[in-house]
């Protein structure tokens, strides 16, 4: 009995053997997965190609195409998914045929006319945003990235590197601190490998994390050192190893020893204010909370009167930066949300424009006016 036949068919102890070999497994999953049979076995998205992707099996990775079926329905596997795998050795084909319930969802504003949401990751627990010391720190992008963070459902743990090159460094902390709210700022080197023990509560055994940041911040340093070797290439030059090329395995899951895995592509460093309205309320919540008694129901906390985000600026419970900073979020999100809007008009448009030529057709086909 092969490896995953033996995952997939023992039964009752097939949760924990999969534990083992596919992280981030659990019962909930198990349940999903129970309606199929045969030869379907589970897997882990652990890198994603044009058309094709590198699957985490139990014991190994494997190539997989995606189903027509699952192409024809929109629905495409990202890192991080776990899917319905149909292996067939005997024929040497393997197709994902099945993308299991996801708990959590990376997003970005697609790029191009369209906008609308592109998923880049799924079922991270939680997302390490990386900022240095220096000339990087910034307050404005890290509560951008805070509010795209909690928009995905994942825990946002911001992460202060090379403390090492700072005198006062618990001074930094306060100020980020300032505006991350309840949201834990730990501070490190990943260089010097000091602060690292810190981060052991977000990788626990099963747990996947994903850091995202901006470049230079030191996050392929980090993950060299939580994982003790020399994985991802630093100093900022990295090759496109995604240039149309299908049979390079990029690594982008990196299982560390005790059963946590990180997750690191470029998709996710680069990530944008996408759909995340949600998010932004969450990491302005003080606003949000001031805005409840406001005078007027739709205040746009600008200079209305009544409003009470501008009183608690007066009275220095707020900064003027982080309403400043609200304001231009905001405006973003509704500039992003009628692109999107425009792009969905246009496509309505194109489809009753082509209505209407098959109308025509039909009309001088029948002779009918
Ligand atoms: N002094 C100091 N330097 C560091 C530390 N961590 C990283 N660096 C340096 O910062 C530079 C950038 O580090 P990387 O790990 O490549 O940064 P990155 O975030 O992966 O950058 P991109 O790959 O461009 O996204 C390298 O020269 C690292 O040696 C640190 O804790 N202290
Ligand atoms: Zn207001």
């Amino acid at each position: 009995m092969n490896d995953h036949c033996e995952a997939a068919c023992s039964g009752n102890t097939s949760v924990n053997s999969l534990t083992d070999k596919i992280p981030g497994w659990n019962e909930e999953l198990e349940l999903a997965f129970s309606a199929y049979k045969g030869p379907y076995v589970p897997g882990r998205i652990s890198s994603r190609h044009k058309t094709v992707c590198d699957v985490l099996i139990p014991g190994t990775v494997v190539q997989a195409g995606i189903s027509g079926a699952l192409q024809k329905i929109g629905k495409q596997p990202v890192v991080g998914d776990f899917v319905v795998l149909l292996d067939q050795p005997e024929t040497g084909s393997r197709m994902v045929v099945n993308i299991l319930p996801r708990r959590t969802c990376l997003s970005r504003g697609a790029a191009g006319d369209g906008g609308g949401e592109q998923i880049i990751a799924a079922n991270l627990d939680t997302i390490f945003i990386v900022t240095s010391v220096g000339k990087d720190l910034n307050l404005r992008r890290l509560e951008r990235y805070l509010a795209i963070v909690y928009s995905s459902g994942a825990r946002p743990v911001i992460l202060l590197n090379k403390i090492d090159l700072e005198d006062n460094p618990t001074q930094v902390v306060e100020k980020i601190q300032s505006i991350a709210g309840i949201v834990p700022v730990v501070p490190l080197s990943a260089l010097s490998k000091t602060g690292l023990d810190a981060l052991s509560p977000y990788l626990k055994p099963g747990e996947t994390v994903a850091l995202v940041g901006s470049s230079g911040v030191g996050k392929s340093t980090l993950i060299n050192s939580l994982l003790g070797e020399t994985v991802q290439k630093t100093g900022g030059i990295r090759e496109d190893d995604e240039k149309g090329r299908h049979t390079t395995t990029v690594r982008q899951m990196f299982p560390l020893p005790n059963g946590a895995v990180l997750v690191d592509n470029p998709g996710i460093r680069e990530i944008q204010l996408g759909d995340s309205a949600e998010g932004l309320e969450k990491a302005f919540s003080e606003i949000v909370d001031a805005a409840r008694n406001c005078k007027f129901k739709d205040c746009t906390h600008r200079d209305e009167p009544g409003c009470a985000v501008l009183k608690a600026v007066e009275d220095g419970l707020i900064s003027e930066e982080r309403l400043a900073s609200y304001h231009r979020l905001t405006e973003e999100l509704i500039f992003q949300t009628k692109k999107a809007e425009i792009g969905l008009k246009r496509l309505e448009k194109e489809r009753y424009k082509q209505i209407a030529v098959d109308i025509k057709k039909y009309k001088k086909f029948t002779g009918k006016q």
